[in-house]
């Protein structure tokens, strides 16, 4: 059976930009075990030294310029923020191959304002082949959540070539683009939620009289174990969360609090205000204003 790294044997991927995305794509497509025969290139704005740090760590080949890492890609991989899309896609375009399937994990912008884009930086690119995804950075680790969506342009060995990606470092799934906003929100930011609670947890411990690390190492085992029970007890978490809740007990107690002080409130509040920001983040009157981040 072909393997999704032998898909990609023989191609040329290149990131343009490298920050915390592009690294957990690097660090999972590599240690994932990506084909030899898949060249990785990696080009930033001005950091050398981030881009010796990556040359150094995985086996990616650093870019001397944005227009040398791109010229023979097959695939460009967009890993800038936002705010930088508008300065550097243009550039990109004129000097990628006219063929070159671009692949876009920034946060909002479009396809179809991902292919305007393109279009203004080479007139010969009208309708370039763009998929818009949104993993996260669990990639680095093998088990991001991703989503993506394709232009109408993309062939089915595009799709071949992305799941051949995106499944190298994680799940993925396609949804509707107009989702994409909604997953990013979601399992875009989502890491980052998770992170808070297990800080939010050491510290609750702590408050209780544990030290930090015994506080922090039994949280991490609970989350381990809650996560391992939804993924192999076929449970919902409503019935799982149930079976912790004995009448009167001590989770009780604890779940009641977090009612009382609006936690699915929270939560649900958190998604939608992020996924707000993503569609403002896609917005063509980038960059914000100075009071905005
Ligand atoms: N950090 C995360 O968890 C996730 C981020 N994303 C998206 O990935 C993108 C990058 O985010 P991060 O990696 O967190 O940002 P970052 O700030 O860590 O990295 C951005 C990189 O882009 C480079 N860059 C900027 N302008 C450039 C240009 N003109 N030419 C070449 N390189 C340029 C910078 O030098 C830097 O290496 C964003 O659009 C974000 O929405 C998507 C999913 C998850
Ligand atoms: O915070 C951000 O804008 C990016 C997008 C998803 C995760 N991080």
């Amino acid at each position: 059976m072909t393997s999704h790294h032998e898909k990609l044997d023989d191609m040329t991927i290149a990131f343009v930009g490298a920050g915390s995305i592009a690294e957990a794509l690097i660090k999972g497509l590599t240690e994932t075990g990506i084909g030899h025969a898949t060249r990785l290139l990696v080009v930033n704005r001005h950091n050398p030294a981030r881009l010796a740090y990556l040359e150094a760590q995985y086996d990616v080949i650093a870019g001397k310029d944005i227009r040398q890492a791109v010229v023979d890609a097959d695939i460009i991989l967009l890993c800038m923020k936002p705010k930088d899309i508008h300065e550097a896609l243009p550039v990109i375009a004129a000097h990628a191959r006219v063929d070159a399937l671009y692949i876009s994990v920034v946060a909002g912008y479009t396809i179809r304002s991902i292919q305007e884009m393109i279009a203004c930086g080479n007139p010969l690119a009208s309708t370039p082949r763009i998929v818009r995804t949104m993993p996260n950075t669990s990639c680095a680790v093998g088990k991001s959540a991703t989503a993506y969506a394709m232009s109408d342009s993309c062939t089915a060995r595009d799709r071949v070539y992305v799941e051949a990606i995106l499944c190298s470092v994680g799940t993925s799934c396609t949804v509707d683009e107009h989702l994409l906003n909604a997953v990013t929100g979601l399992s875009g930011s989502g890491p980052a939620y998770v992170y808070y609670l297990v800080e939010a947890l050491t510290l609750a411990g702590m408050d209780v009289g544990l030290d930090e690390q015994t506080s922090y190492s039994l949280v991490i085992q609970t989350l381990y174990g809650a996560a391992h029970m939804l993924t192999h007890t076929g449970e919902s978490p409503a019935i799982l969360r149930d079976r912790v809740t004995s009448p009167g007990g001590t989770t009780f107690a604890g779940i009641s609090t977090l009612q009382q002080f609006g936690f699915e409130h929270a939560i649900r509040q958190a998604v939608v205000n992020a996924t707000k920001r993503a569609t403002e983040l896609g917005d063509h009157s980038y960059p914000p204003t100075p009071s905005s981040k």
